[in-house]
């Protein structure tokens, strides 16, 4: 349930909200209750297992004998970027054309359409302190040194805040210290390696791809590679790196949830040292938006992966990496981490901007 701060919705209204991300796809109908939303019934896809959009939210307004006439509004949180009428789903490497998906299903207003990041940057607004857990508490209470140059003399829900969110993708939202979210792209900025391992990590990605981003080492299937790198490594540490189709693979097929499972359960040391390596550069990551975005306010790890790598982000790996910036550590130190609980964040986000979409601010 969420409060919702703007005027005009009325009582009893129905709204649709969808999370489609690279491998679940969550749909939720929330009803309006005085000022809370109530989600009333939600469904959890395979993403791969559908092909339209449309027909798959049909079929779930079908079974609960609704059309989308009856829905008052609907938003769709997307794991892509959207550019004028489209949206590329990334991970799914399918395209969305959103005048086609909105004509085809005639809600009472216009379906919204928004990226994953901006959707999970609204859902924030609406989390409960049991949703969310501190990395650093001393670093909780505002700071006077934060506060004290004059343009940013404001308590700290004042200042600005970031996302950085591991799945399938890597997502990178903004938050303003006026509440505004700006969803980016960042994640697909080029990886730049610490040390001489991770050069040679660089060096086994780009034979692979090309291009490496920090999507490809900071996701589920940038878990796997890590694994798969530092595999190659021990098998064989003075040849250089294969191509991705000649690796000799044995046990290079383990998921990345069995990988992370492995390591928590202290059974692979491989697996172990695969998860420290993902959470050292998700600290270095956490750390650059950090300094990007001038995130006073926090830094918030949302996505699937981090709440189920909790035990290993509270070990000093990711703090230290996320504080290695050289002369700017004392500041970064001052700048609470909360991990996301709440796997539901961009779904109570879009259900947030459909209730809200027309309405004054209250
Ligand atoms: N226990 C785990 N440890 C590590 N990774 C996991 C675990 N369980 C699932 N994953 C990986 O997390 C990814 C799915 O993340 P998530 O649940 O955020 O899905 P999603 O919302 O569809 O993703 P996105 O929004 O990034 O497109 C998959 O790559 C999956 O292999």
């Amino acid at each position: 349930m969420m409060d919702l701060p703007y005027a005009g919705i009325k009582k009893g209204q129905l709204y649709l909200a969808g999370d489609i991300g690279g491998t679940k796809t969550l749909l939720g109908l929330y009803s309006l209750e005085g000022t809370e939303l109530v989600l009333v019934r939600e469904r959890n896809f395979p993403s791969k297992d559908w092909q339209d959009l449309t027909a798959l939210i049909q079929g779930f307004l079908d079974e609960i004998s609704l059309t989308p006439e009856g829905i008052t509004g609907g938003c769709l949180s997307l794991a892509g970027p959207i550019t004028q009428d489209k949206c590329f789903l990334t991970n799914l490497n399918r395209v969305i054309h959103c005048p086609d998906l909105r004509s085809s299903l005639p809600l009472r207003r216009p379906l919204l359409l928004v990226n994953d990041l901006e959707a999970m940057g609204q859902g924030l607004m609406d989390l409960r302190g049991e949703d969310l857990i501190c990395l650093n508490p001393s670093a909780e209470s505002p700071s006077p040194s934060l506060a004290s140059p004059p343009a940013l003399s404001l308590a700290r829900p004042s200042l600005n805040r970031a996302l950085i969110a591991p799945g399938t993708g890597l997502g990178q939202a903004m938050i303003l210290a006026d509440g505004r979210v700006c969803a980016t792209e960042g994640a697909h900025g080029d990886y730049a390696p610490r040390t001489e391992q991770e050069i040679r990590l660089w060096r086994f990605l780009a034979q692979r791809y090309g291009h490496v981003s920090y999507e490809r080492v900071l996701s589920g299937p940038g878990l796997a590679d890590l694994y798969r790198f530092l595999y190659w490594e021990a098998l064989s540490p003075s040849l250089p790196s294969p191509a991705s189709d000649s690796i000799p693979t044995p046990d290079s097929s383990l998921t990345p949830a069995e990988i992370t499972k492995k390591a928590l359960d202290g059974i692979c040391p491989l697996c172990t040292e695969t998860l420290e390596l993902f959470v050292k550069i998700l600290g270095a990551e956490a750390g650059n938006l950090a300094l990007r975005t001038l995130a006073y306010g926090g830094i918030y790890l949302g996505g699937g992966i981090p709440p189920k790598i909790l035990p290993k982000l509270q070990e000093d790996g990711f703090m230290e990496a996320f504080l290695a910036k050289g002369r700017l550590r004392e500041l970064l130190s001052q700048i609470p981490i909360y991990v996301i609980l709440n796997e539901r964040t961009p779904l109570l986000g879009a259900a947030r901007l459909a209730a809200a979409a027309g309405c004054p601010p209250a």
